[in-house]
């Protein structure tokens, strides 16, 4: 008994010290260079840049999804969000809606049930008539070595990320052709689904067909008044992508340090591309994918940044060595 006892104590000091929550792990500050690349907060486009405009944002009670949600009807837009979890919905919207004065409504959504869409669409049809920006941003997504994912585990997320925003862009899509009334659809991504990534499989493959439907329809539909772009965000820190992505929080400062710009992305900033995005102001953006991640991508894929460990000293040496080379 004493042993158990024993067991116990050492896992729950080893929990402590491992799961993810503000008072047991710490988050790593910035580096000391982000201080010239520090984010600003307040909505960059004009007031009432979206008055008269409904949004649709899957997911848009927590995390990116609520601050876009934020932005837009900051910004005059009537917004609906939708998401599996009605209370988690109703909060962020009453929350929302109460410091902006503007309409938003919490719609109960399970995006892998195409039923569900569609019954979702009428209802927002009904509710506030077709919306004119839709962003696909609802996700799952959890680190796993790639051995051990059962076949649902794969569907569970592959059904969320790339049947959840075909469902939707395509039921709101024919009846916007229909109707023959423009939109501006945003897809939100990944870094990863451009260069793939181990013990994130199912997320990798789905995000990057998301990209491929996205560019795709960009093309077709086009000439029906509907703009496709995409956002691949880095890392930012939200509850629902680090309490599944880093859960012990070990990999955050490595993370930092690839980072050039030395910080984490804010959702604020986010938000604000993403209402450029679906404002008239990028009417003229269709089929892009815009990076927006601090550098990270570049400076994991460049083959020599590593060389930023080399101190003053080492590279004086290895500049006598390469000088000193004659001929091959
Ligand atoms: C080097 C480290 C870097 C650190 C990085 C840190 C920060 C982030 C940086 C960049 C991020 C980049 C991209 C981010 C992309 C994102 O999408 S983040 C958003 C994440 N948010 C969410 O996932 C929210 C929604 N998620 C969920 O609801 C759940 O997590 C889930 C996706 C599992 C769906 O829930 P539900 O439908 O209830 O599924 P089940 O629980 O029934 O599970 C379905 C099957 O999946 C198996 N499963 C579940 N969890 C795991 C796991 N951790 N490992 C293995 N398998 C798992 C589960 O067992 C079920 O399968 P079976 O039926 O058992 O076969
Ligand atoms: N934060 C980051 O560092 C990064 C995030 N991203 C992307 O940004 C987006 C937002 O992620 P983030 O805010 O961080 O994480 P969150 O976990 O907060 O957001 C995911 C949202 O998706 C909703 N969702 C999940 N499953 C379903 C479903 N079956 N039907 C409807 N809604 C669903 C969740 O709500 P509910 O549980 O109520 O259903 C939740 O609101 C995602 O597309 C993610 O892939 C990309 C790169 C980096």
């Amino acid at each position: 008994m004493a042993a158990l006892v024993l067991r116990w104590k050492t896992f729950k000091t080893f929990a402590a010290s491992c799961f993810h929550s503000s008072s047991t792990v710490a988050q790593q500050p910035p580096l000391p260079h982000s201080r010239f690349f520090p984010p600003l907060e307040a909505a960059m486009l004009p007031d009432g840049t979206f008055r008269g405009r409904v949004a649709f944002i899957t997911g848009g009670g927590t995390g990116l999804g609520r601050a876009m949600t934020a932005t837009l009807s900051h910004l005059g837009a009537e917004c609906v969000i939708a998401s599996r979890k009605l209370e988690v919905l109703q909060q962020a919207a009453d929350e929302i809606s109460g410091q902006t004065g503007n309409k938003v409504h919490a719609v109960q959504l399970d995006v892998r049930d195409p039923q569900a869409v569609t019954r979702c669409v009428e209802h927002i049809e009904s509710l506030t008539g077709l919306p004119d920006v839709i962003i696909n941003n609802a996700a799952g997504n959890f680190v796993c070595p790639s051995e051990n994912l059962s076949a649902n585990a794969w569907k569970s997320i592959t059904d969320i990320v790339l049947n959840g925003t075909a469902f939707v862009t395509l039921e709101l899509g024919k009846r916007l052709v229909r109707s023959q009334k423009g939109a501006a659809f945003l897809a939100i991504t990944t870094i990863y689904a451009e260069s793939g990534s181990g013990f994130v499989v199912p997320s990798a493959a789905a995000k990057a067909g998301v990209e491929a439907l996205y560019k795709s329809l960009a093309g077709e539909w086009g000439h029906y008044g509907l703009r496709f772009n995409i956002i691949q965000p880095g890392p930012i820190r939200t509850k629902g992508a680090f309490s599944r992505l880093d859960p012990t929080g070990q990999f955050e400062a490595g993370m930092l340090s690839r980072i050039p710009t030395g910080r984490l992305g804010q959702a604020s900033e986010m938000a604000n591309l993403a209402s450029y995005l679906c404002s008239d102001y990028a009417s003229w953006m269709s089929g892009a994918v815009i990076r927006f991640d601090g550098g990270e991508y570049v400076m994991m894929a460049g083959e020599f940044n590593e060389l930023h460990k080399v101190t003053a000293d080492q590279w004086k040496v290895m500049e006598k060595m390469i000088r000193s080379t004659k001929g091959s």
